[in-house]
C-alpha cells in the first residue's frame, strides 16, 4: 500500500523515543519530521537515526529566519544531510528565501507563512496585517516568487493558497486534528480529511499520533481514513 501523505512530527525528548516512533509509523506514512526539539539536542546525528533502515523521507523543520548570508550558510550545512524538505520563515523576506533555495538545490525549501498556533488577535499584536487568510496569501506569493517550491500554512488557508500559487507548489499543513482530538496549542485546525480535500499535499501530524498508546496503529488509522475519503 502506498504510504499516506503524512509527515509525523517526531517532537520527542530523546533520540531513542524518536527512532522508535519513526520505526512504528514508517510503514504507514511517507515522511517523518525532525524539529527544533530533537535537532537542538542531538544535531545532525538525529537524521540518520530516524531515517533508519527504511530510508523514509526526512523533513527537517528548523524554521530558519536570519539575514540571507547566515541562512545560506545554515542551509548549506544541513543540505549534506539530504533532508527532502527544509523550512524557513517566509517573513525572513525574498532575499533570505532565495539564499536558502540556492544554497540547498537538492532540498525542497518550504516557506512557513503564518504559524498555525497564531490567532487573528495575535496577528494584530505582532503588527502583521490580517486577516490570516490575506497575510498567508501575501507571504505565499512572495515565497514562490523567491524560489520556494513548498509552503506551510494552516488547513484554513490551503484552498486560498492553492488558488494563489497553482498546482506546481507543494502545500504542507500542520494544525491537523482527527475529529474529537484535542486542539492543544494549535489555533487554526481542521481534520486530516478536510485538509486533504481542500488541497494539501502533505499533512503534518504530531501529538495525535505520538501521544497515542500505539503510534503505529494511530498512524495506520489516519492513513486508512484518508484512503476512504479519496
Ligand atoms: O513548520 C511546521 O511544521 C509547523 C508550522 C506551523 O505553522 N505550525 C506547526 O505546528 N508546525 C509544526 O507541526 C507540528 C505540529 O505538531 P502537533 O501539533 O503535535 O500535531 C510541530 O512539530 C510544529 O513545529
Amino acid at each position: 500500500m502506498t504510504p499516506a501523505p503524512i509527515a509525523v512530527a517526531l517532537d520527542a525528548p530523546d533520540l531513542e523515543t524518536a527512532a522508535h516512533w519513526a520505526a512504528l509509523v514508517t510503514p504507514h506514512v511517507s515522511t517523518v519530521k525532525v524539529g527544533l526539539e530533537l535537532y537542538m539536542r542531538y544535531g545532525p546525528d538525529v537524521i540518520a537515526s530516524v531515517r533508519g533502515a527504511s530510508g523514509v523521507q526526512v523533513f527537517l523543520d528548523l524554521k530558519l529566519h536570519d539575514i540571507p548570508n547566515t541562512v545560506a550558510g545554515a542551509s548549506r550545512a544541513v543540505a549534506r544531510l539530504r533532508p527532502a524538505i527544509l523550512t524557513v520563515h517566509a517573513a525572513g523576506g525574498p532575499a533570505m528565501i532565495r539564499a536558502a533555495v540556492e544554497a540547498a538545490p537538492n532540498t525542497m525549501i518550504a516557506a512557513v507563512t503564518i504559524l498555525t498556533s497564531l490567532t487573528e488577535d495575535d496577528l494584530g499584536r505582532i503588527g502583521l496585517m490580517g486577516p490570516a487568510d490575506d497575510a498567508v496569501r501575501r507571504l505565499a506569493a512572495l515565497s514562490v516568487e523567491s524560489g520556494a517550491t513548498a509552503l506551510v500554512c494552516s488547513p484554513h488557508e490551503v484552498s486560498a493558497v492553492r488558488a494563489e500559487v497553482g498546482d506546481g507548489i507543494t502545500l504542507i499543513t500542520p494544525g491537523v486534528r482527527p475529529t474529537g482530538a484535542a486542539t492543544q496549542d494549535q489555533a487554526r485546525v481542521a481534520t486530516p480529511e478536510q485538509a486533504l480535500a481542500d488541497g494539501a499535499d502533505l499533512l503534518v501530524i504530531g501529538r495525535p499520533i505520538t501521544d497515542a498508546a500505539d503510534p503505529g496503529a494511530a498512524a495506520a488509522a489516519i492513513a486508512a481514513s484518508l484512503r476512504r475519503a479519496t
